[in-house]
């Protein structure tokens, strides 16, 4: 994925100034920067929800995007999610995903509906239906919020596989702990990407 020259402003808010970003295939990455510093906005730049005032986004390949909110149907069960996005990633089983359920520790909700959910099992569903068609690049804006410690260390178990097996990863946080995990980990300040000192020292 290549970034270039990025720019956005809500009206006469400006949130981003110039941001360059080239994530390479088989990198794990992080971006962190305060509450309010640009970092949804950003992703959902990246991720094609929004449209940036100026520059270019460019990437090859399937894109795997977890927004920072829950986009759920309560009525609907965790299966049933699975099958409407299994329909939408046209994938031909759900063998991928249940893989990730079982990871993720919540194989035993399948026929749960997504209103009866605790707050961190829905995030688990969250994080799940933006990876179950294995993406190449794959976008997580604050996709631990909720989770136990075990869940927590499970799903950074995961970023380095996917990592390990060359996809391009990228966590958004306003917390940067377990930096030496990443390769490559940067702050947004003041409209700003720099990098941060956590993992360049
Ligand atoms: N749709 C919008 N219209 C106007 N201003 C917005 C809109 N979305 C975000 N903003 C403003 O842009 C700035 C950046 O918001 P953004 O949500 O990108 O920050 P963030 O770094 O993700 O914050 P947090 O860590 O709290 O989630 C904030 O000042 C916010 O109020």
């Amino acid at each position: 994925m290549e970034v270039r020259d990025v720019h956005h402003a809500y009206r006469q808010r400006v949130v981003l100034r110039g941001i360059d970003i080239r994530l390479r295939a088989g990198t794990l990455c992080g971006i962190v920067g305060e509450n309010g510093a640009g970092k949804s906005t950003l992703l959902k730049i990246l991720s094609g929800e929004m449209r940036p005032s100026r520059g270019t986004v460019r990437h090859g390949g399937r894109f795997g995007y977890c927004p920072q909110h829950v986009v759920l149907n309560d009525a609907l069960t965790v299966r049933q999610h699975l099958r409407f996005f299994q329909r939408a990633y046209r994938l031909t089983d759900l063998r991928y995903a249940e893989q990730v359920m079982d990871v993720l520790g919540f194989a035993g909700y399948a026929d749960e509906r997504a209103g009866t959910l605790s707050g961190g099992t829905r995030q688990k569903l969250n994080v799940t239906l933006a990876l179950m068609h294995d993406p190449q690049v794959l976008l997580l804006d604050e996709p631990y919020q909720g989770f136990d410690w075990d869940t927590y260390q499970r799903f950074w178990d995961l970023a380095v596989r996917l990592r390990d097996a060359g996809r391009s990863v990228l966590v958004v946080s306003h917390l940067a702990y377990d930096t030496e995990r990443l390769d490559e980990l940067w702050r947004l300040d003041a409209g700003v990407l720099r990098p941060d000192q956590a993992v360049t020292t």
